[in-house]
């Protein structure tokens, strides 16, 4: 996969992209990141990327040439037939989820643009967008930190990224559920003892109680994401005692 990121702080990614699991995936070369500053593309002299808003109102925008040219710049590079799908990071996008990064871990390339300020001016948006992405309901100083995090999501997602061992499939939100508390040595630790039965080197005893950990802690922290879950019928009959508690 080729993700391309468009930002005024490139340097801004350095560290998570420069470490451990992305990192590897790198040289590894199951995707290949780059960040082009957007400020290189600025044609006045001063190389000024915001300007004041039309209509007034706080803070700056950020100008579409320079934007609208480091994109054409990115696009020709990647040499398409069709549009690369643009994501923009932005408090209005749809909220992104682990079903979405699954959509996006399968696409060939991204390019993601990182506004910062106020925003970017709309038309830019319109002719160039194809998706906005909010990774929380909360304003950010730029897209960059939600670029990173969608990266982070999407490329542990690229099969050979993951070790065999450290497979997403148990992982929060990937069967539906939150997932089950882990633990490892020692077996005792500060007078805390590990649940008997993941010592018991019984997979099935071990499988049902992650299974039943899974849905115990979904039902206190997130019943909503149950409500779209086939479970099975002593696992209904969990939810079903849970409910009865909670009365
Ligand atoms: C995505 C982007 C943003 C954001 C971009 N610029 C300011 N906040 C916030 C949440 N999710």
């Amino acid at each position: 996969m080729k993700v391309r990121i468009l930002t005024l702080f490139p340097e801004m990614f350095n560290g998570p992209f420069g470490t451990s699991i992305l990192k590897k995936a790198q040289e590894k070369e199951l995707i290949d990141i780059q960040c082009f500053n957007i400020r290189d593309f600025a044609l006045n002299k001063h190389k000024k990327v915001d300007d004041y808003p039309f209509g007034g109102g706080a803070g700056m925008v950020m100008t579409p040439q320079p934007i609208f040219d480091c994109h054409h710049h990115v696009t020709q590079m990647l040499n398409l037939n069709e549009p690369c799908k643009t994501i923009y990071l932005s408090p209005k996008g749809s909220t992104f989820t682990q079903e979405k990064a699954m959509e996006l871990a399968k696409e060939e390339q991204l390019i993601f643009l990182c506004g910062h300020y106020e925003g970017i001016d709309q038309r830019i948006i319109d002719e160039l967008v194809t998706d906005e992405i909010s990774i929380g309901d909360y304003v950010l100083t730029g897209g960059e930190l939600p670029a990173m995090v969608i990266v982070d999501a999407i490329t542990r997602l690229i099969p050979g990224v993951l070790s065999t061992e450290a497979s997403y499939e148990d992982e929060s939100f990937h069967c539906g559920l939150l997932e089950y508390p882990h633990y490892t040595r020692p077996r005792a630790f500060n007078g805390l003892e590990v649940p008997s039965v993941l010592l018991s080197g019984n997979h099935k005893d071990i499988d049902m109680w992650r299974r039943k950990q899974s849905i115990e802690l979904t039902f206190e922290r997130r019943p909503d994401l149950l409500k779209g879950l086939q479970l099975k019928k002593n696992e209904a009959q969990w939810v079903a005692e849970l409910s009865k508690k909670k009365e």
